[in-house]
């Protein structure tokens, strides 16, 4: 199927390069290519060609690849065109087969086709982006386990499960003489809470799946010179932030990238948190640290190991906090032992000396576990759109479930139906223009 007209770009990355590709996609394609060529092309074959300007000047020497629809990226005709991967021959290449009839194709354009035609579902194109832009291992394994589908099985088996429920729940308000009973019928209540715990057990994939697309987001928090800034040089293994004895040297967040083991973290150090200051620079500093804490997935507490003062201060500053690790520093003054602690708040808590790096090992395997590499069985990529979607879905499946519901056929249904409808935006099997231009805009151009 075809969208009309026929678009180029550039879709290889970062010129210069080795080799570059200019992607072509639509109706005009086989044209093109023969008289790129000087004859038709022959389908997924490699020829090898001189590319000529309207003046008959050569503009580079290259491979020619055709993809005739449905069998390629897009679905339509497609041809690629390898060639240097000079920034100038691109550009040149482009520019002449605009003038041959082709447009200039808009970001995400290819994928977006790819998902008109049926060749990707929205999931799986918005897998497409997330692959490309992974920064991790983990990442790229788990959005690659979504473009390849993985997710979007899993929420089609509960779309499907929720329409064989709405089927049978409309059928029993069609056939009113049978509502009574129908809806009596306790094998209506035990396959919606089946579908109900389908949903719920999928939206803590999904949770995850965003968690590993977004990357773990951790800030370190602390009193002044608990060592905050200690503790992030040594996890990044380099002195990236100034480290002095002097009490409030951090005044500005220093956002730093950590990987563990293809994992990625992005790690926050921020200025001293303590009751009040007179100075307005270290007071703004404060701000800023306590707005970070908000944005945390996890918190990294920094304290001088034995400081009961510094404790209570950053359990009330970490009250309600999302997930926390309470770090114990300067053992090498206290005395403490490096590595896991028991306590019993029941919490995470390690001594260590970020000086030396004595039990810092402890603290990069407690990142790793948290930023989702024990998941790695088969998770897969998620966005956070998918999770509110979900989240709604299960929503209405509950709303379904509730009791006071019984016997109330058409509001039972009603909710399945909305179910179902925040479901399919997952995968975009319902329709939604506006939704569609605004995940394809975030694409780059080429793809
Ligand atoms: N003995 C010992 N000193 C440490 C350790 N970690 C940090 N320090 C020292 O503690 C002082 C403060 O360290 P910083 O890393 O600047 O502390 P901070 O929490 O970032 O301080 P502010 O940015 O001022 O809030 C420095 O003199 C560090 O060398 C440790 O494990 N043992
Ligand atoms: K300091
Ligand atoms: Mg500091």
């Amino acid at each position: 199927m075809s969208r009309g007209d026929t678009i180029a770009a550039v879709a290889s990355g970062a010129a210069p390069a080795g080799v570059g590709i200019v992607r072509v996609s639509g109706p005009a394609v086989p044209g093109l290519a023969a008289r790129l060529l000087g004859r038709p092309p022959r389908p997924r074959h490699a020829h090898y060609l001189t590319l000529r300007d309207d003046a008959g000047e050569p503009i580079d020497q290259g491979l020619l690849l055709f993809f005739p629809a449905p069998h390629s990226f897009t679905g339509e005709d497609v041809m690629e065109l390898q060639v240097h991967g000079s920034p100038v021959v691109l550009n040149t290449l482009v520019h002449h087969l605009v003038g041959l009839g082709a447009r200039h194709a808009r970001p995400g354009e290819f994928s977006e086709r790819a998902f008109l035609n049926n060749k990707l579902d929205l999931a799986q194109a918005e897998a497409v982006a997330d692959l490309i832009t992974a920064g991790s291992e983990l990442q790229a394994r788990a959005a690659l386990r979504s473009l390849q589908g993985a997710f979007s099985r899993r929420v089609d088996d509960l779309v499907e499960a929720v329409t064989r429920l709405r089927i049978h729940v409309e059928a029993a308000i069609d056939f009113p003489e049978e509502e009574i009973d129908f809806l009596a019928d306790p094998v209506i209540g035990e396959r919606l809470a089946a579908v109900t715990d389908q949903a719920r057990a999928l939206l803590g994939e999904t949770r995850r799946g965003a968690r590993i697309t977004r990357g773990l987001h951790a800030v370190i928090l602390g009193p002044p010179n608990a060592g905050k800034s200690s503790l992030l040089n040594a996890l990044l293994g380099d002195e990236r932030a100034i480290v002095t004895e002097q009490a409030g040297t951090t005044r500005d967040l220093l956002h730093e990238r950590l990987r563990i083991d293809g994992v990625e973290i992005g790690l926050v150090d921020t200025a001293g948190l303590r009751e009040d200051s007179e100075d307005a620079i270290e007071r703004e500093g404060m701000r800023r640290a306590r707005q970070q804490r908000a944005q945390a997935d996890l918190l990294l507490l920094v304290l001088p190991d034995g400081d009961g003062a510094a404790e209570a201060l950053l359990r009330e500053e970490s009250a309600g906090a999302a997930r926390r690790i309470w770090i114990h520093n300067k053992i090498d003054l206290s005395g403490g032992p490096a590595g896991r602690r028991d306590a019993a708040d029941g919490e995470l808590h390690v001594g260590l000396c970020a000086r030396s790096g004595q039990g810092l090992d402890t603290l990069h395997r407690l990142l790793r576990e948290l930023a989702g590499a024990s998941t790695e069985g088969g998770a897969f990529s998620a966005r956070e759109r998918h999770v509110e979607a979900l989240a709604a879905a299960l929503a209405h499946l509950e709303a379904a479930a509730d009791p006071s519901l019984a016997g109330a056929g058409e509001l039972m249904a009603e909710e399945l139906r909305q179910a179902q409808q925040r479901l399919g935006e997952i995968t975009g099997a319902f329709d939604a223009d506006a939704l569609l231009g605004r995940i394809f805009s975030e694409f780059c151009i080429g793809k």
